[in-house]
């Protein structure tokens, strides 16, 4: 289950912790608060799903946990050692050897086949390249026949399904993803999502994903709300319709804040 609040210091049974997690954009009198102070610890081999109105700071939030980009302040740690603080390429470093990230589109690159990409991973964290874990991971997904086509051949629910065989073939600590069935049809975004439950539930990775979507959050353990740069709200067991009605009362809560702070 996601903890949140008083989240001082790291231990290794954590997958990822925040502690006051700040991120502005722009600068001093033009700035925008995106995080206002984050701290959770999420537990391995858990499935988080992060919802929020739009502007609430939900890829900000995946963008620094994920070293992607950098924190205005505050800690980041991943399997109990410090990603922030670091110089860029030790931040690079720690990103290929222990992260994982699908993102909404897909992001693979055209010119290499399917196998390609998903080898291209532990190449680049100079890596020995296991041709039958490869495969394998891709079999896993239901790719085991499409290991010599391009992107451009397959359809976008399978070119996802490479994605996330792309980040879990270097076994990362946690995978993030940023509504990676944002553009999928219904089933497709089943599939996926089915993908990265089962990651979760048999393989013991841990996930967090951003989502719009009340259904997609529904396959998660637990949901995270944010509002205004902040958790708000923590739901186990999440349903469609828990999710849901959650949601509506986030925006409820959003607008008296705004309205009460006169913006
Ligand atoms: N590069 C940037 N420069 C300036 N402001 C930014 C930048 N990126 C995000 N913001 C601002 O930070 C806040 C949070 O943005 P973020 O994209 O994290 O929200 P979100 O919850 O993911 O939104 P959405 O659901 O619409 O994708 C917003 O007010 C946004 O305008």
């Amino acid at each position: 289950m996601a903890r949140h609040g008083n989240a001082n210091s790291a231990t290794t049974d954590e997958a990822l912790r925040l502690v006051s997690v700040r991120k502005m954009y722009g600068s001093a009198g033009n700035s925008v608060t995106a995080l206002d102070g984050v701290s959770l610890a999420l537990p391995p081999g858990t499935f988080t799903a992060v919802m929020g109105p739009s502007g609430s700071g939900k890829s900000t939030l995946l963008q620094c946990a994920a070293g992607l980009d950098q924190p205005t302040g505050g800690q980041v740690f991943v399997d109990g050692a410090e990603m922030t603080g670091g110089s860029e390429t030790a931040l690079t470093k720690f990103r290929r050897d222990r992260i994982g990230f699908i993102f909404q589109q897909f992001n693979l690159l055209p010119t290499l086949t399917v196998l390609q990409n998903v080898t291209l991973p532990l190449r680049l964290a100079g890596r020995r390249i296991d041709r039958k874990h490869c495969i394998t991971t891709l079999q896993r997904v239901g790719l085991g026949d499409r290991l010599h086509h391009r992107p451009a051949e397959l359809s976008g629910g399978q070119q996802q399904r490479v994605a996330i065989a792309r980040a879990l073939v270097t076994n990362p600590k946690v995978v993030f993803a940023d509504e990676p069935t944002g553009a999928l049809d219904t089933r497709s975004a089943r599939d996926v999502l089915t993908l990265l439950a089962e990651a979760v539930h048999l393989y013991g990775q841990t996930v967090v994903m951003v989502t719009h979507d009340p259904i997609a959050a529904s396959y998660a353990d637990s949901v995270l709300f944010l509002a205004d740069g902040q958790i708000v709200g923590h739901l186990p067991r999440p349903t469609p319709e828990t999710v849901a009605e959650r949601m509506t009362h986030l925006g409820d809560q959003a607008d008296r804040r705004r309205v009460i702070a006169g913006v």
